[in-house]
């Protein structure tokens, strides 16, 4: 497999229930690189995303995960290296720091307020914000918190799952950016799931076109926006889905 290669898709199927939610998925996202995945409701977008992290098992093929075969991790570990961000930017009760240094908490370890600052600049976030009680930020700064948090485990895949569709046009702009920023800064793989297809026209290296649990096309955002293919044209046509 090509090194640049972060995850790999090889005939993977997922079903449940004799309905089979998922149907021969081929592909590779690129690392240190930020795929797209579009496609209407129900096309399976975020199936495919929780196969990635383990939340979910692929009942047939193989994803490979830094040239590793997925089964080969310990599923705790793997969530560490593959981080997932969701819409809700989910916060423990307490303080920023507090819900920073989470993810060390749970390893028995600590964050110092001189690390939890440096994230929270990471983040463009103020450091007066430390000591701040989580439930009073806005919806953009949570979603910066939550994106902070992610970082905190060093991961090298960030699953982004809707995480600007409750936003305002400002806060979406500005988590926009950050993810520009963290992909630079840090190198990491990004795999987002948005119904903004000029979002991910605009944010993406390469864009997946999902429709009734198949992938449709895989490509750079230049070749999705050519695309011929009906399915593709009816998905980027629909601008916002
Ligand atoms: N546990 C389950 N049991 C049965 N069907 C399921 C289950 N989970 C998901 N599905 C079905 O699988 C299909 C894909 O769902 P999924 O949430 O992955 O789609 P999606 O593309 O992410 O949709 P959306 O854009 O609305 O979030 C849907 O038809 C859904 O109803």
């Amino acid at each position: 497999m090509e090194s640049d290669v972060a995850v790999q898709f090889k005939n993977v199927e997922y079903e449940i229930n004799n309905s089979k939610i998922l149907k021969e998925i081929n592909g590779v996202f690129i690392q240190g690189k930020l795929t797209s995945i579009i496609g209407p409701s129900g096309a399976g977008k975020s199936t495919l995303l929780t196969l990635i992290n383990l939340l979910k098992s692929a009942t047939k093929g193989e994803i490979l995960v830094g040239g590793k075969t997925i089964d080969s991790y310990d599923p705790m570990e793997l969530r560490r290296k593959v981080q997932l961000v969701s819409q809700e930017a989910t916060m423990i009760k307490g303080t920023v720091k507090d819900n920073l240094e989470l993810p060390l908490i749970l390893q028995n370890k600590n964050m110092t307020d001189e690390e939890a600052e440096h994230y929270l600049e990471d983040v463009d976030l103020s450091t007066s914000f430390l000591n701040k009680n989580s439930k009073e930020l806005s919806g953009g700064e949570k979603q910066k918190l939550s994106l902070a948090r992610a970082l905190v485990n060093k991961p090298s895949i960030i699953l982004l799952d809707e995480v600007t569709s409750a936003l305002d046009r400002n806060s979406k702009q500005a988590i926009e950016l950050l993810l520009q920023k963290i992909k630079r800064e840090h190198n990491v793989t990004m795999i987002w799931i948005t119904h903004d297809i000029n979002q991910a026209l605009r944010m993406s290296d390469y864009v997946w076109v999902m429709k009734n649990g198949e992938v449709v096309e895989t490509n750079t955002v230049e070749e999705i926006e050519n695309s011929k293919n009906t399915d593709v044209k009816s998905v980027i046509g629909e601008k916002s889905i």
